[in-house]
């Protein structure tokens, strides 16, 4: 049987650092499987709180981060309920703060996890590149700030390193090889994490 011809049989939660790549490559996976038809949903829950709160992150996050991370507790909760009973294979990639609370982490421990591991240097040039991330909004953009990128990274992962590990069933590398090879890692990973398991 290939990877394209086996399915994933749980929800699949991806979590890790902001600019890990959750969004990109939880979107590229079900998109590979569709191609192979296999149809697989893919759910980014900073989508979700948006269309919840009919404002973007950025509007929350003016509000105050309490705000949004008291709807994005709702939002994950409302994911994992609506998803119970899909049939189809279901990829949802978290924001990168999720884990800061509790109450998440106790959700995402009953869930299939995946931490998507990238590093420092490759996290803080993505994100100085890409921008719009709120938490980070204070040094995007600025000539020169990648090292103060860094460091506030280096800073949030410190922080968040142990939840993220806590709640993944499995951690895959990211960000070494190219976006191509990942995808497929993590197709990997998910098609035998899903066979493991039932
Ligand atoms: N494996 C990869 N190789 C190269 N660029 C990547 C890879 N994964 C993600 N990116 C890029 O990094 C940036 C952040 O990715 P994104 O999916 O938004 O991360 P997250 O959702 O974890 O914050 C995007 O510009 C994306 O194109
Ligand atoms: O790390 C964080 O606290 C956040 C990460 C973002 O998602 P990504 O990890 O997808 O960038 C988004 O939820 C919000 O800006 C807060
Ligand atoms: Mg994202």
């Amino acid at each position: 049987m290939t990877l394209a011809e086996e399915s994933i049989t749980k929800p699949v939660f991806l979590v890790g650092m902001p600019a890990s790549g959750k969004t990109t490559l939880g979107l590229q996976v079900a998109l590979r499987l569709r191609k192979h038809g296999k149809p697989c949903v893919f759910i980014d829950l900073d989508q979700v709180i948006e269309d919840m709160a009919g404002s973007t992150v950025v509007e929350l996050f003016a509000e105050s981060e309490a705000v949004f991370r008291q709807i994005e507790q709702q939002a994950l909760q409302q994911v994992v309920e609506s998803t119970l009973d899909f049939s189809v294979p279901v990829v949802i990639a978290c924001g990168g703060g999720v884990v800061e609370c509790e109450a998440n982490r106790q959700i995402l421990r009953g869930q299939c996890c995946i931490y998507l591991d990238c590093a420092v240097p490759v996290l803080a040039k993505r994100a100085v590149q890409q921008g719009g991330r709120p938490l980070l909004s204070g040094i995007v953009g600025v000539a020169g700030n990648s090292q103060r990128m860094e460091a506030e990274m280096a800073s949030i992962l410190q922080r968040r390193r142990s939840y993220y590990e806590e709640v993944s069933e499995a951690v895959l590398e990211v960000g070494v090889d190219s976006l191509e090879k990942d995808v497929i890692n993590l197709l990997e990973l998910i098609s035998i994490m899903s066979k493991g398991r039932l």
